[in-house]
């Protein structure tokens, strides 16, 4: 018994041929091209190229949908033409095939996901990762030349592993498989070589779930070259991918998408949204938002650029947060502000931080003032206590190490003791801090950062700062060039920045003159702070801020060897 490549049904082989001519039917869960090119034609004689997609509910392009019945309303997007030749190959062969996946013009597309349904179809659409698929792009030279390699494409989410398989998967000759779970696929796979002579490319999306017995169970298929494996992966390979599978596999890194690559694909989106709603509001009535017609009808600019700052490098993300605000709006223009909006309320964003933003934000808005009437006011002196560590490093920082020790011990002491005394510590320390020489160098370096961070912060991490635990990744050039300073005698110069990163920002506020520190009121005039322990009264902790120049302090050699 064999297993029949277009029904999947369990056939005897001697009667294989005659079934797939006369008997079987495609499963409906066919999606692009399942095998029957023609109802007369064996499978051994067509000359077309076959692929078969296990169909995904997200699986939906907008190219195929319109022209998913007749080959010759297809125009081939392809500049290349080798593209050209495969792409056309590809529809010929999945044009005249019952497909559930495929829309008929009438159907509305509303209920597809907007990342769905404008998934790029080809090379020409796809954003970013220039070094693989760009114009002269290796992985897109062994691709048009259907030598597609067993490979790894490991990238953080969002940034087209899936679509490039799916590329792939139009482009070559091979059949083409997609499944993300375990299933009969590779045996299906040597039955299609043995009947067909075909090899076939199978994609498994989020290959690391595969535990290593699992993996181990593709090798001999990889082995022997009947399959061709593609994964797809956000995590390192090197740990989560069997060292034999490994090394049976070209590893493709895919980076993650600039703000500017996001925002492309956005404005590509926002385009296909307005070609839809005309072509909808010909036909039937549009609920869409967007209109060709409708100038009011805009994503502003900057909220373009919220959107791809936001998703830091998901266009998934970008484009479900567009799809979000454009249906959240009755009214029309787009905005920042819808945008931010979108990233607050809905739960797309919340990439472990949200939460520790929002509190590292309140922790530095807090205010020490009125110490007394909090106390008297029956705050809480744990609460108290937890200010002053914050006031200990916000505005004495680096002006006196020694604040932030006895911060946290007056909190302790808090803890130990309780109120009423524990106001004897609250004293203590509050005094300490308002006499100390402060210095708001690092608080404000911070907010420098976070300021930088705000606008550009999806800058990978250069390779020689790396860790390279493993082959691969040293292999990848992960650590190297990497100068360890314990090596050197003198200081070492090496970039331990991002390269793209505007890094002025972060360089002036290190330079001497830019130095910040201040000295306490009785530097220059007479301390008047008085902590009346029965009758708390407000405590002024203002205090002049003038320049203390350049000090005798250490700092570290990481900005200042960048210069
Ligand atoms: N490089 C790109 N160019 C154009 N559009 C892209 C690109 N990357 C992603 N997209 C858009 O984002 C959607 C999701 O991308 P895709 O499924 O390929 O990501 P992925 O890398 O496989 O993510 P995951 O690891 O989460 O599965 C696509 O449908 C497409 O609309």
């Amino acid at each position: 018994m064999v297993s029949c490549p277009v029904c999947n049904q369990q056939v005897d082989i001697s009667i294989i041929n005659e079934h797939m001519d006369n008997k079987c039917t495609p499963p409906a869960n066919i999606g692009i091209g399942n095998h029957k090119s023609s109802k007369n034609t064996s499978p051994n004689k067509s000359p077309l190229k076959k692929i078969v997609i296990t169909a995904k509910n997200d699986f939906f392009t907008p190219k195929l949908e319109t022209s998913s019945n007749t080959s010759q309303s297809i125009q081939s997007p392809f500049p290349d033409k080798r593209e050209k030749r495969f792409f056309e190959r590809s529809i010929s062969s999945s044009s005249n095939r019952p497909n559930k996946q495929i829309k008929t013009s009438n159907t509305k597309v509303d209920t597809v996901p907007l990342a769905a349904r404008v998934r790029p179809n080809g090379f020409e659409e796809f954003i970013g990762q220039k070094e693989l698929v760009g114009i002269n792009g290796w992985l897109k030279e062994l691709i048009l030349r259907d030598k597609v390699p067993s490979m790894i494409m490991w990238g953080p989410s969002g940034v087209g592993k899936t679509t490039l398989a799916r590329i792939i998967a139009k482009l070559t000759r091979s059949f083409f498989k997609e499944f993300s779970g375990i299933t009969h696929a590779f045996d299906e796979a040597k039955n299609e070589q043995k009947l067909t002579g075909k090899r076939t490319i199978i994609f498994l999306d989020e290959i690391h779930r595969f535990n290593k017995a699992q993996q181990d169970l593709f090798l001999p298929y990889v082995e022997s070259g009947g399959v061709t494996l593609i994964g797809a992966t956000t995590e390192n390979p090197s740990f989560k991918i069997n060292s034999s599978l490994l090394s049976r596999c070209k590893v493709f890194t895919l980076n993650k998408l600039t703000t500017d690559e996001v925002k492309s694909i956005l404005k590509r989106a926002i385009d296909e949204i307005r070609k839809q709603n005309i072509q909808n509001s010909q036909s039937e009535e549009s609920n869409t938002t967007l209109s060709e017609n409708d100038d009011d009808n805009k994503v502003d600019e900057d909220a373009l650029q919220c959107l791809a700052v936001m998703s830091d490098g998901d266009a998934r993300i970008a484009l479900n947060a567009l799809e979000i605000a454009l249906n959240m709006k009755s009214k029309k223009r787009i905005t920042k502000d819808d945008i931010k909006n979108v990233f607050q309320k809905s739960p797309l964003y919340d990439k472990d931080g949200e939460e520790h933003y929002n509190i590292i934000s309140a922790l530095h808005k807090t205010s020490l003032y009125w110490l007394g009437r909090m106390l008297t006011g029956g705050e809480d002196p744990l609460y108290v206590a937890r200010r002053l560590i914050v006031f200990a490093s916000e505005d004495v920082g680096l002006a006196d190490n020694s604040a932030l020790p006895l911060a946290i011990a007056t909190y302790q002491a808090c803890q130990f003791i309780g109120m009423p005394e524990c106001e004897i510590n609250l004293a203590h320390c509050v005094t300490y801090l308002a006499e100390a020489k402060k210095s708001v160098r690092s608080y404000k370096a911070y907010g420098l950062v976070k300021e930088t961070i705000n606008e550009e912060y999806n800058h990978p991490v250069p390779h020689q700062l790396r860790n390279a635990p493993t082959k691969l990744m040293k292999k990848l050039g992960y650590g190297a060039g990497y100068k360890y300073n314990p090596d050197y005698k003198g200081s070492v110069h090496q970039e331990y920045l991002p390269k793209e990163l505007n890094r002025k920002v972060f360089l002036d506020v290190f330079k001497p003159e830019k130095r910040d520190y201040v000295r306490p009121k009785e530097q220059n005039a007479e301390v008047e702070i008085k902590v009346e322990m029965e009758n708390y009264k407000e405590i002024d902790f203002n205090y002049p801020f003038d320049e203390f120049g350049e000090s005798s302090g250490t700092h570290n050699y990481d900005i200042t060897d960048n210069q």
